[in-house]
């Protein structure tokens, strides 16, 4: 059985025993959240290359992280020249924060008519030169472009369930971040796992899987739900404090990067790496809720190998639960629309 905190959030533990040859791509690499994030992944010694795609600025971000005295060779590309197809080449790990971010006032829905198209042309991309890659996608609605993704890849003929995910560690970290701070634990050991989806109401933070959190959840009332809202709108904290100047940036980066690291471990030989992420599930999937987040365990291929189910759940829960399932749903529906009335030149 796996520990709580094994379930909802990779821990680091690099191993000196690097595999030679990991090539990341980045795309979206010179926006707010892929300078930190690149900067993290060139630190992490299981990269040994970073290739960095943007449609604006990624050379200048290379050049400079370049600089950084860690093994992993750095190379940035414009969209000339064939740039995003020489940035995916090779690519065993594509990570996809391309996109435009929330102001003040917008949904993450708000942000589909943009996105949608952007994560659709970099997915056809990726399809063609790097179908095998194991794709994480940050850009949102993530509930959403996971979906598009797995559109495009299923009209290209090489669509694989277990090599996409969404990025949904941001939750993970924010519940550890908010519950620890309550409780007076360590954050690193107090691990809530987060289900469902990413925005609002669909994501379902599971605080009675911890010592901490059950005794919330226990007491109930005011306690309770302030906490739930806060990991459940943390996004839209961050986007008021930015007041116009986007949302998360910083600790979407080390979120993003936590989760690349886990399929880089992964991928590196260790056993039973855990996390939480929004992958082709079929938990729900009588629901139309045909992709979910629950803690997935990657094999050593760095990609999906079990599903496992949410666990026991408070009553609390369940009506959050109850309440995530629909809206999810129609998001999923939403992306699955898009691709086929716009599907990829
Ligand atoms: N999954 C999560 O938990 C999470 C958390 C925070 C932000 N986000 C999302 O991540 C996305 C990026 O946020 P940000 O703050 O970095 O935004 P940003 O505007 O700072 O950066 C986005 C970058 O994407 C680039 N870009 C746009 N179109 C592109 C294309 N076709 N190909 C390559 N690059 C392209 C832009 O040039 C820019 O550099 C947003 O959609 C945001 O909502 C998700
Ligand atoms: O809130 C946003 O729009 C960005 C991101 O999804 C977040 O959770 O911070």
């Amino acid at each position: 059985m796996l520990s709580a905190a094994r379930m909802s959030l990779g821990r680091r533990a690099f191993s000196s025993s690097a595999r030679s040859n990991v090539h990341v791509a980045v795309l979206g690499a010179a926006g707010g959240i892929g300078q930190p994030l690149s900067l993290l992944l060139k630190q992490n010694p299981l990269v040994t290359k970073l290739t960095l795609f943007d449609i604006r600025g990624s050379p200048g971000v290379a050049a400079d992280l370049s600089h950084v005295n860690s093994p992993a060779e750095v190379i940035g590309y414009a969209p000339e020249q064939d740039g995003l197809k020489k940035a995916l080449k090779g690519a065993e790990v594509i990570i996809i924060p391309a996109g435009m971010p929330r102001k003040p006032g917008m949904t993450r829905d708000d942000l589909f008519n943009t996105n949608a198209s952007i994560v659709r042309d970099l997915a056809a991309a990726a399809a063609e030169t790097a179908p095998n890659a194991r794709i994480g996608i940050i850009a949102n609605p993530v509930n959403s472009t996971v979906p598009i993704v797995a559109e495009v890849f299923k009209k290209a003929g090489v669509y694989d369930p277990k090599r996409l995910f969404g990025v949904t560690t941001l939750d993970v970290v924010r519940s550890s971040t908010f519950l620890s701070g309550l409780a007076g634990t360590a954050p690193k050991d107090t691990d809530v796992p987060v289900v469902g989806g990413h925005s609002g109401a669909t994501i379902v933070p599971i605080l009675s899987q911890t010592a901490e959190g059950k005794k919330i959840v226990e007491a109930g009332g005011e306690g309770l739900a302030a906490l739930v809202k806060r990991i459940q709108f943390g996004g839209d904290e961050v986007v008021k404090a930015k007041d116009g100047a986007g949302s998360a940036t910083l600790s979407m980066a080390y979120a993003g990067a936590e989760f690349t690291d886990a399929i880089l471990r992964a991928l590196n030989g260790e056993k039973d790496v855990t996390l939480c992420t929004y992958v082709e599930s079929p938990l729900y999937a009588d629901k139309g809720v045909t992709f979910f987040s629950s803690p997935v365990t990657l094999g050593s291929d760095g990609t999906v190998a079990k599903i496992n189910p949410v666990g026991a759940l408070h009553p609390t829960e369940e009506k959050l639960l109850e309440a995530c399932l629909p809206d999810l749903a129609k998001n999923i529906a939403a992306g699955v629309k898009f691709v086929e009335a716009n599907p990829p030149q």
